[in-house]
C-alpha cells in the first residue's frame, strides 16, 4: 500500500521493543506505522483521513470498531440539542450576540443554530464590500429573510472598500486591508447596537470548522498552545481588542459534509448549502493586480456568472468543489468582428476536493470549454482570450491569490 509519510518525524518510530512494524515505499524504508496487540498500541506516521491515502477510511474504521470497540451511534439532532443547550448556558438573557454573515454556509448554519437557541438577541450583519459576485446581496439577502428568517443587517460599504484598495497590487496587503474594513465596520454595528439594546453585544458568532481548529493546533513538542486568536484572526482578518467579543464557535467540531447535515436538520435551504466555498476577501483574489483598474470587476462578475450558470446548466454544479473565473493583469490581441483587438484575458478554474486541503482540477467536455468560451467572448465586452487553469493542489492553491 502507497501512503504519504511527512518528513522529518520518523526518528520517533521504530524503537527497540515494539512489535509488529511497516515501512514507507517512497521514503527510503522509514517507519510508517507500527503495532503491538499485546499492549494494544498503535501508531501512523502519515494521514489516514486524508482523501488520498489508500484505505484511509479502512484504516480508521478498523482501529475505532475492531480495535477500541466503539459504536457509531452519534447523531446530528443530538448534537444540535447539545448546541442549543451549550449556547443557552453561555450567553444571559439580556445578553446580545453579533454574527458575519458572509452568505457562505458556514457562518449562516450557525447563525441559524444560534438563531435558534436565543432568537432575535442575535444580531446578524452582511456587508457589501464592492467584491461580491454578480447579483449576491440580493441573492443571499433574499435567502437570509424570506427562507430563514434571521435578522440581518445589510451594509453596503463598496466605497469604503475599493476607495482603500486603490493601486494596492500584492495580495497579502490586499488581504490585510480587507480584514481592517471588515473590523471597522463590525465595531461600528456593535456600537449602534449598545445605543439600540443599552448594552453592548458580549458574543460573536463564528463558523470556525474542525479543520480550521486543527490548521490552529501547534505540532506536538512545540511550547505553543492552541489558540482561539488565531482562528478568529483567520476568519475575520483580526478582531479589535476593545471589543471585547466572546466566541462562540457552535460548529467547531464537526467536517464541512457535517455542517452540511445539521444545515439540512435545521431547514437551511439545500441549493443553498450546496454553494461552493467562497473567499472571505471575495473578488479581490480573483483579481490579480489592482482591483479598482478600469472595470475588472464588472468584467469578472459578468464572466464568473456565465461560468457558473453553464456549470449548473450542464448539471455539474454539485460534483466540482469550486469554480470561478479569475481576471489576468494582460492583454492579448484577438480579431472580433474583423476588427482587432486588444483585450482582457480570463481563466476559468474548477476543482474537486473532499475537504479543500487538496484539490485536483476538474475535467470538462471539450465541447462544454468550447462553448463556455465562445460564449463568454461573444457576449462580454473588452474579452477575447477565455484559458483554463489545468493544476491540482497542490502545487497551486484552489485561489489564485
Ligand atoms: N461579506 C461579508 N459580510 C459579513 N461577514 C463576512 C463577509 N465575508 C466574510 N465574512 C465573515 O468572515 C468569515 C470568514 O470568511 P470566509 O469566506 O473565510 O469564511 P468561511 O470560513 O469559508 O465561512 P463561510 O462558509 O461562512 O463563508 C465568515 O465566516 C464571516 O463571518
Amino acid at each position: 500500500m502507497e501512503i504519504e509519510v511527512k518528513g522529518g518525524e520518523s526518528e520517533i518510530l521504530g524503537r527497540e521493543g515494539w512489535g509488529e512494524a511497516g515501512c514507507g515505499s517512497e521514503c527510503s524504508g522509514c517507519c510508517c506505522c507500527f503495532g503491538e496487540s499485546g499492549r494494544r498500541i498503535y501508531g501512523l506516521q502519515y494521514h489516514p483521513e486524508v482523501t488520498h491515502s489508500p484505505k484511509g477510511m479502512e484504516t480508521l474504521k478498523h482501529f475505532l470498531f475492531d480495535v477500541c470497540g466503539v459504536s457509531a451511534d452519534w447523531k446530528m439532532e443530538d448534537l444540535m440539542e447539545e448546541e442549543i443547550k451549550v449556547i443557552n448556558n453561555t450567553v444571559a438573557a439580556d445578553e446580545h450576540v453579533i454574527c458575519a454573515l458572509s452568505g457562505g454556509v458556514d457562518s449562516t448554519v450557525a447563525a441559524t443554530l444560534v438563531h435558534k437557541a436565543i432568537g432575535d438577541r442575535l444580531h446578524c450583519i452582511f456587508v457589501d464590500n464592492g467584491l461580491l459576485r454578480y447579483k449576491e446581496q440580493e441573492r443571499v439577502m433574499d435567502t437570509f429573510e424570506r427562507d430563514l428568517h434571521l435578522p440581518v443587517t445589510c451594509v453596503d460599504a463598496s466605497e469604503q472598500f475599493l476607495s482603500q484598495l486603490k493601486g494596492v497590487v500584492d495580495p497579502e496587503t490586499k488581504r490585510k486591508i480587507i480584514g481592517k474594513e471588515f473590523i471597522n465596520i463590525f465595531d461600528q454595528f456593535a456600537h449602534e447596537l449598545e445605543k439600540k439594546h443599552g448594552k453592548k453585544p458580549a458574543f460573536l458568532v463564528q463558523g470556525t470548522l474542525y479543520p480550521d481548529v486543527i490548521e490552529s493546533c501547534p505540532p506536538p513538542g512545540t511550547d505553543r498552545t492552541h489558540s482561539h486568536t488565531i482562528k478568529s484572526h483567520h476568519n475575520v482578518g483580526g478582531l479589535p481588542k476593545d471589543m471585547k467579543l466572546k466566541l462562540i464557535e457552535p460548529l467547531k467540531l464537526l467536517f464541512k459534509d457535517e455542517v452540511r447535515e445539521l444545515g439540512r436538520i435545521l431547514n437551511v435551504p439545500v441549493g443553498f448549502l450546496k454553494r461552493h466555498p467562497f473567499p472571505g476577501p471575495g473578488l479581490a483574489v480573483r483579481v490579480l493586480g489592482d482591483v479598482t483598474q478600469g472595470n475588472a470587476l464588472e468584467v469578472l462578475r459578468q464572466v464568473d456568472e456565465i461560468f457558473i450558470q453553464s456549470i449548473r446548466d450542464a448539471g455539474l454544479y454539485d460534483s466540482i468543489w469550486q469554480a470561478f473565473a479569475v481576471f489576468l493583469p494582460v492583454r492579448s490581441v484577438g480579431v472580433q468582428g474583423d476588427k482587432r483587438t486588444h483585450s482582457h484575458v480570463v481563466a476559468l478554474r474548477a476543482v474537486t476536493s473532499q475537504d479543500g486541503m487538496t484539490a485536483d482540477w476538474f475535467n470538462f467536455e471539450h465541447k462544454f470549454l468550447d462553448d463556455v468560451s465562445r460564449k463568454i467572448c461573444n457576449s462580454v465586452q473588452g474579452v477575447n482570450r477565455v484559458v483554463q487553469d489545468i493544476t491540482s493542489k497542490p502545487p497551486s492553491t484552489i485561489e489564485w491569490e
